[in-house]
């Protein structure tokens, strides 16, 4: 039994996570959340789900409101709402704009909700992480981003096709920046169990190109279509099912780290968490001398914009 409360259900990766959501078995209550105006929306919204859940013979409660106390007793809330980028813009972009709304909607939750946990999703994503960190006033556990979690997926599926294998034999991750300064770990990347370095296809295997295409994915898909909406639906609703399912897998979400990858830390990036019904934590890891490296440059391009957005809310 959980209770999931949707912030931007009228957007489309509200839409389509609380589609995802609605079909994890123990989620029973979903509120789609919006903000004054829209309200036709989410009306018309939540009777088109109602028509789905009918079809699929699921049985849960769904709403919609912009009252804040309909947050009361939410287990997680994933915040969608904010600008998203138009095409040929950098998710940095939207720091400044999207900071104030997640400020706001911080304290909301905090407010109305002091004991769930928050699960962002708006861009830029670890910078947005960081401010609902701030706002709410929660411990870091339970406040975390999607960071490069999507990221990791795109990287799966592209080896899992080089290697003509299914995805779940493919174990891999990118850190850092959800962005262009994300890391891959190829150190910590597995096929069937087997390191990938230590399969002699891994020799052939376009590591620059596909790299390139997981940094370039969300801008090639929003030139083409408009905007990233299934992938990231998919994905934020796999991490709600992990979370309230207290499953404890490790997936590379938006954390707060202190000191767990090689000593570097205080600020919200995407690395490997432990997920459960607490949150996320982050798990200590030592990776190659080239990936510290680049990890340390992401960190501090991250660590420098969040430092100016704090800034600037504060002033
Ligand atoms: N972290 C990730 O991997 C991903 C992040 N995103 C981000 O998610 C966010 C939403 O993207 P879309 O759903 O495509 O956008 P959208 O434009 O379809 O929806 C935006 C939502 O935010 C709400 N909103 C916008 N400005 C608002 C304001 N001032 N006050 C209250 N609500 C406001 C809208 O009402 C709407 O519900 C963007 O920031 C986008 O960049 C999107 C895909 C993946
Ligand atoms: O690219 C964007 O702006 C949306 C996003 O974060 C993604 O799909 O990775």
């Amino acid at each position: 039994m959980a209770k999931v409360t949707i912030i931007g259900a009228s957007g489309r990766v509200g839409q389509f996570a609380a589609y995802s959501v609605s079909q994890i078995p123990f989620v029973t209550k979903i509120i789609l959340f919006g903000r004054e105006g829209n309200e036709d929306v989410l009306e018309g919204t939540k009777w088109d789900f109602i028509d789905s859940f009918a079809a699929l013979g699921r049985n849960l409660k769904l709403f919609w409101s912009v009252d804040p106390k309909e947050l009361k007793d939410s287990d997680i809330v994933i915040i969608t709402a904010g600008i998203p980028r138009c095409n040929g813009q950098d998710r940095l972009d939207l720091a400044k704009k999207n900071a104030d709304l997640i400020r706001m909607y911080a304290e909301m939750i905090s407010k109305n909700a002091p004991e769930s946990i928050i699960f962002v999703v708006s861009n830029p994503v670890d910078i947005m992480t960081a401010v609902a960190l701030k706002y709410s006033g929660f411990p870091q556990n339970r406040v975390f981003g999607l960071g490069t979690h999507l990221d990791s997926m795109r990287l799966k599926s592209f080896v899992a096709n080089h290697f003509q294998v299914h995805v779940s034999e493919v174990h891999t991750r990118i850190i850092g920046e959800h962005g262009n300064s994300m890391v891959p770990l190829w150190s910590a990347t597995t096929i069937g169990g087997i390191q990938i370095s230590n399969l002699p296809a891994f020799a052939s295997l376009p590591k620059e190109e596909m790299v390139h295409w997981v940094k370039t994915a969300g801008s090639h898909i929003i030139a083409k279509s408009g905007a990233t909406v299934y992938g990231p639906g998919a994905a934020i609703a796999s991490l709600v099912k992990t979370v309230l399912g207290n499953e404890n897998r490790i997936l590379t979400v938006s954390a707060y780290i202190k000191s767990e990858v090689h000593d570097i830390g205080n600020v919200c990036i995407g690395v490997p968490a432990r997920l459960n019904r607490m949150g996320a934590f982050p798990v200590p890891i030592r990776i190659s001398e080239d990936e510290v490296k680049k990890f340390q440059e992401s960190v501090e391009k991250i660590r420098i914009v969040t430092a100016e957005v704090i800034e600037e809310l504060e002033s």
